[in-house]
């Protein structure tokens, strides 16, 4: 991103860290040996086809995740819908639905634990019309796997330019999802370079790669110390959990890391414990008892049994929760960092079918869990300062878009193109300007047609990004500099 995007990013980091208070040195899981582990959130990137499902369907094989019962039973419906080199990407594409659902943010949800991490692993599919997904998936995101696809071609197709125009095509996801992972707030990536076996292992070919893709991903706001690049096979196991096994793999890939060993170098992010509770929701459903439970990742603050906790939007009148559960298992005790469900039963104490205010059905992706003290707030319009991506024909006020920010989704428009900034000091180059075109930093004041909860980015980091789309191309990236209604 731009260097004032990066500045205020790095700020913000700091100043959360501040306010952290230390609670987070509290690990939430340990591993087999009782080693504290940290929350992870891992979102696996790239363009369609990549071997994003295949590579994490053979870790989780490797990890011994899959029972020998269910490898079977992937690689025979696999290969009966005549899709056998699919088998290890069903491990997670197919996912029996049990339980009623309101909303789910299609990702693909697994967990498993690394060296140093209890992961939760994101698994966002690769196909454009998909990128909605990936962006909900990428915005409760720690870290990233991005696969590209190391086949002769495969590469270049990813990392293909868009053509310009209105009816031009857009670029490679490999390009798009490196970008929106950046600006929806992911600094730690790891590039796997996969299927390089079609290559015969070539390592000019993964330097290649690597020489082409670096530029990019420094440009778009990475740091080359943020970044790991590793080969690796999904359907061929090689490289996931110990060093490679064919020798014109093993000939020159002598000391670097395989995937769990790059999963493990990641820093831990600091949990904002001590801010607010928010927590956006990506699934309601009714538990077997009748109680609404809700599904997300805790961006801030803490919750106990007991909390109180109204939903925004939602109804008024506040819920108490009845249970929580933490990476799958029960607990006391869930804070920010943690993927969560917490059961509500009514603030008034509710019986075991309490909380039935909450209509699964009418829960939007995107409204946010909080304390009743310190409600979010539905925004309706704000000021976001953005950088422009590669739009086909330039911006203009009244420019109608789909905004994403978190996990939620709102149609909106344009109205108002308050300035061109300086990307390196944020100084005014000229005040409303009647376009906005590739490239340029501007400020911006948008409008959503129903509201979105949104937070100001110096206030509140995770809430405070938001990507305009349109036609399956994202137009802007930015942050949000002020709530106005
Ligand atoms: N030869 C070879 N084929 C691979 C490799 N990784 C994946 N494939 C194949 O590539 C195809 C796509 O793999 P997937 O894992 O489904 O790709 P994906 O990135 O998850 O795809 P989307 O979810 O649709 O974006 C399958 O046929 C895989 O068997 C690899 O390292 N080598």
């Amino acid at each position: 991103m731009e260097a004032d995007l990066e500045r205020e990013v790095e700020a913000a980091a700091v100043a959360e860290a501040a306010a952290s208070n230390n609670v987070d040195s509290i690990p939430s899981a340990s591993s087999s040996s009782g080693v504290p582990l940290s929350p992870l959130h891992l979102v696996v990137l790239g363009h369609v086809d990549a071997g994003k499902s295949s590579l994490m369907g053979r870790l989780l094989h490797e990890l011994g995740l899959v029972s020998a019962r269910d490898d079977h039973k992937f690689q025979r419906d696999a290969a009966a819908a005549g899709k056998g080199s699919f088998a290890w990407a069903w491990v997670l594409d197919e996912r029996p639905e049990e339980r009623e659902r309101g909303v789910t943010v299609d990702v693909a949800m697994t967990r498993f634990n690394t060296r140093r991490f209890a992961v939760t692993l994101l698994d966002a599919p690769g196909h454009r019309d998909f990128v909605p997904n990936m962006i909900a998936g990428a915005a409760q995101a720690d870290a990233a796997l991005l696969l590209v696809d190391g086949s002769p071609g495969g590469f270049e197709a990813g990392f293909s330019e868009g053509t310009g125009g209105l009816h031009g095509t857009p670029g490679g996801q490999t390009r798009e999802h490196a970008v929106l992972a950046r600006s929806l707030g992911i600094e730690q990536m790891a590039v796997v370079i996969s299927k390089l076996d079609t290559v015969g292992y070539d390592k000019a070919r993964f330097d290649t790669i690597r020489a082409a893709l670096l530029p990019y991903l420094k440009s778009v706001g990475f740091k080359e110390s943020s970044l790991q690049w590793l080969p690796a096979s999904g359907p061929l196991g090689e490289n996931l959990v110990g060093p490679p096994q064919d020798p014109n793999l093993a000939a020159w890939w002598t000391s670097g890391p395989h995937v769990v060993g790059a999963i493990d170098a990641f820093n831990p992010r600091e949990r904002a414990t001590s801010k607010p509770l928010r927590m956006p929701i990506t699934d309601v459903f009714k538990s077997k008892t009748g109680a609404i439970v809700l599904g997300g990742k805790v961006e801030g603050g803490a919750l106990k049994p007991g909390s109180k906790v109204v939903l925004v939007p939602g109804p008024s009148q506040p819920f108490s929760v009845r249970s929580l559960e933490a990476s799958g298992s029960p607990t006391h005790l869930v804070r920010a960092g943690d993927s969560v469900e917490v059961a509500l039963v009514a603030g008034h104490g509710g019986g075991a079918g309490g909380g039935g205010a909450i209509d699964p059905s009418n829960v939007a992706a995107g409204a946010v869990l909080c304390h009743p003290d310190f409600p979010a707030v539905l925004v309706t319009r704000f000021e976001l300062r953005v950088v422009v991506l590669d739009v086909p024909v330039p911006l203009l006020r009244g420019h109608v878009v789909t905004l994403h920010a978190h996990v939620a989704r709102e149609e909106g428009h344009i109205t108002a193109l308050l300035a061109t900034l300086d990307p390196r000091t944020g100084d005014v180059i000229k005040s409303r300007p009647r376009c906005l075109t590739k490239g340029q930093t501007a400020l911006v004041e948008v409008t959503a047609v129903r509201g979105l909860v949104l937070e100001e980015y110096a206030d509140y980091r995770a809430l405070g990004r938001v990507a305009l789309r349109e036609g399956g191309r994202t137009l802007a990236v930015g942050i949000v500099t002020r709530l106005l209604e």
